[in-house]
C-alpha cells in the first residue's frame, strides 16, 4: 500500500531515530489505509473525494504527479462521523457515502482579491500615533493570480519584494533556501512579514506561485523574481498554495533538497471560516457557508471537496511533503500562538532558520483596533505596520451546530497530524471559534 520509500520518508534519507521512524511508518499505513477505506466505500467513482490535485491553486494540468498521491487515489475526508477519542489509529472510516462535488465549481477561489497593504497603516487605537506604513504590499494572497508585472516590480532593484526596508538593494539574486509553504489563512502573510524584519533575511513580498502555477517558466525565471542578497542572507517566499500541491514537495525537493519549509496551520474549521470569508468578500452571491460545508445536512455529511473543507485535512498533505523531506525539515508553526504570543513563535522561525534572535517582543505591539499584533515602527521610520485589512476580517456567524459537526469531522485528522508532527496544536481545547 505505501509508496516506496523515497529520501526523507520513515526509513529513507533524513529520517530521524527509530520512534519517530516508527510512529511516521504508522501514521502513513494509517493514512494509506484510509485511501483504501474511501476507494473501496465508493470513493473512485464520479462523486468520490477529490485528491488534492484537484485542490483550487494546485499545478496546472498534466504535471507530474508525486509518489504521494497515486493516481485515483481517494482522500480522506468524509462525513462528519469521525470516532472521538481515536489517538493512537488512523481517523476511522466513514459510516456513510463519501461525499462531493467537484469543486471549482463552488465557492471559486479563482477570484483576485484587492490589493492590500500587507502590513499597513492601521487605524489605531486612542492615544496611538501613526504616519506612514511599510512598502510591502501582496496582490491577494493565495487566491490571485500574481501577475508577471507584479513580480517583475517585486524583484526589480528598488521594487517591493524585497526584504526589510533598511536593506539596502545590493548583492545577488538567489533561489530561496527557505519556504512558507502554507497554510491558506493560517497567518503566512504575518509570519512572512515578521521575519522580514530580520536583517538577514529578504523575502519576495507577492506570492510567486513557482511550484504549482509558474512552474513551467523554470527556475531562471523564479530566481529572476527574487530580492538581491548579500552573502549570508536568506531569500525567502510564500506560497500557502503549495502545502495542497501534489507536485511542490518533489519540485522543491529537486531545487534543493535541503530547502527549509515553514507551515502556519491554524485551527482547520477556523481556517475553513476565514478561507470562506474571504471568498465572500469578493463573491457576496454565494451560497451560505453551512450549505457549502455538508454535501447532506439532514445526514450531516461533510463535503470535503469543497477547498475550504479540504486544506485543513493536514494530516493528508502533510503526508506528500513526508515523501520528501525529513519532518526535521518542516517548521510548523502556530497560527494561535502567531497572534497570542508572536515573538514566542519567531524565536521557533528564527532558531529554525539558524538566525541569531533579532525579532524579539520588541518588534511587537497589540494594536486594539486591528486586534492584531502589528510590527512597531522601525528605527529610521515613523511608520508602525499593521496587515492590510483583508487580514482579520469579521466572519460571519456560523451555527454552533455546524461548528459542531466539523470539529467532529477534523479530530481524528487533528489527532494524526499531531501524531505525524509531534506537537498538539490543543484546536481540540478550543471553545469557540472566532
Ligand atoms: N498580526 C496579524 N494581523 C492580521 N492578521 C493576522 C495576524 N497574525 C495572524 N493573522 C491571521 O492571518 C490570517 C490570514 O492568513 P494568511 O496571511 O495566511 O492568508 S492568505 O492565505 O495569505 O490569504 C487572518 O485570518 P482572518 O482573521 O480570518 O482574516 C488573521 O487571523
Amino acid at each position: 500500500m505505501s509508496p516506496p520509500a523515497p529520501p526523507g520518508v520513515p526509513g529513507g534519507r533524513g529520517s530521524k531515530g527509530p520512534p519517530a521512524r516508527k510512529l511516521l511508518c504508522m501514521c502513513s499505513l494509517s493514512l494509506c489505509l484510509t485511501y483504501l477505506c474511501y476507494s473501496l466505500m465508493g470513493g473512485t467513482g464520479p462523486g468520490a473525494l477529490r485528491s488534492p490535485a484537484a485542490l483550487p491553486g494546485t499545478a496546472a494540468p498534466g504535471a507530474p504527479r508525486s509518489p504521494a498521491a497515486p493516481p485515483g487515489s481517494a482522500a480522506p475526508g468524509a462525513p462528519g462521523t469521525a470516532a472521538p477519542g481515536a489517538p493512537r489509529s488512523a481517523p476511522s472510516p466513514p459510516s456513510g457515502p463519501a461525499a462531493a462535488a467537484p469543486a471549482p465549481s463552488r465557492a471559486s477561489n479563482s477570484s483576485r482579491e484587492e490589493a492590500a497593504g500587507a502590513w499597513l497603516r492601521t487605524p489605531l487605537a486612542p492615544g496611538e500615533v501613526i504616519t506612514a506604513q511599510s512598502g510591502a504590499f501582496e496582490r491577494d494572497p493565495q487566491e490571485s493570480s500574481t501577475t508577471d508585472e507584479e513580480l517583475s516590480r517585486a524583484g526589480s532593484p528598488g521594487g517591493r519584494g524585497g526584504g526589510g526596508s533598511t536593506t539596502p538593494d545590493y548583492g545577488e539574486k538567489r533561489l530561496p533556501q527557505a519556504l512558507i509553504i502554507g497554510v491558506k489563512k493560517g497567518g503566512t502573510r504575518a509570519l512572512l512579514e515578521a521575519i522580514r524584519a530580520h536583517p538577514d533575511v529578504r523575502a519576495v513580498g507577492t506570492e510567486p506561485h513557482f511550484f504549482d502555477r509558474n512552474y513551467e517558466k523554470g527556475l531562471e525565471w523564479y530566481r529572476s523574481v527574487m530580492p538581491k542578497t548579500l552573502e549570508g542572507q536568506i531569500t525567502m517566499e510564500k506560497t500557502p498554495s503549495y502545502f495542497v500541491t501534489n507536485e511542490a514537495p518533489k519540485r522543491i525537493h529537486s531545487m534543493a533538497k535541503d530547502t527549509k519549509l515553514i507551515v502556519v496551520v491554524r485551527n482547520p474549521v477556523t481556517r475553513a471560516i476565514s478561507d470562506y470569508t474571504q471568498t465572500l468578500s469578493k463573491k457576496p452571491e454565494i451560497p451560505t457557508f453551512e450549505v457549502l460545508a455538508f454535501k447532506n445536512r439532514t445526514l450531516g455529511l461533510i463535503d470535503a471537496s469543497w477547498s475550504a473543507i479540504r486544506i485543513g485535512i493536514y494530516a493528508l498533505h502533510l503526508e506528500n511533503w513526508l515523501q520528501y523531506f525529513p519532518l526535521s525539515q518542516i517548521l510548523f508553526v502556530s497560527g494561535e500562538r502567531l497572534i497570542t504570543d508572536p515573538a514566542g513563535e519567531m524565536a521557533k522561525v528564527q532558531d529554525f532558520l539558524g538566525l541569531k534572535r533579532i525579532v524579539t517582543e520588541k518588534h511587537f505591539y497589540f494594536n486594539k483596533t486591528k486586534g492584531f499584533p502589528c510590527l512597531k515602527k522601525p528605527e529610521d521610520s515613523s511608520a508602525p505596520r499593521c496587515l492590510g485589512k483583508s487580514k482579520g476580517r469579521t466572519h460571519p456567524k456560523i451555527d454552533p451546530d455546524v461548528i459542531h459537526r466539523l470539529r467532529k469531522f477534523y479530530k481524528p485528522f487533528n489527532v494524526m497530524f499531531y501524531q505525524m508532527t509531534g506537537q498538539d496544536f490543543e484546536w481540540e481545547q478550543e471553545e469557540s471559534d472566532k
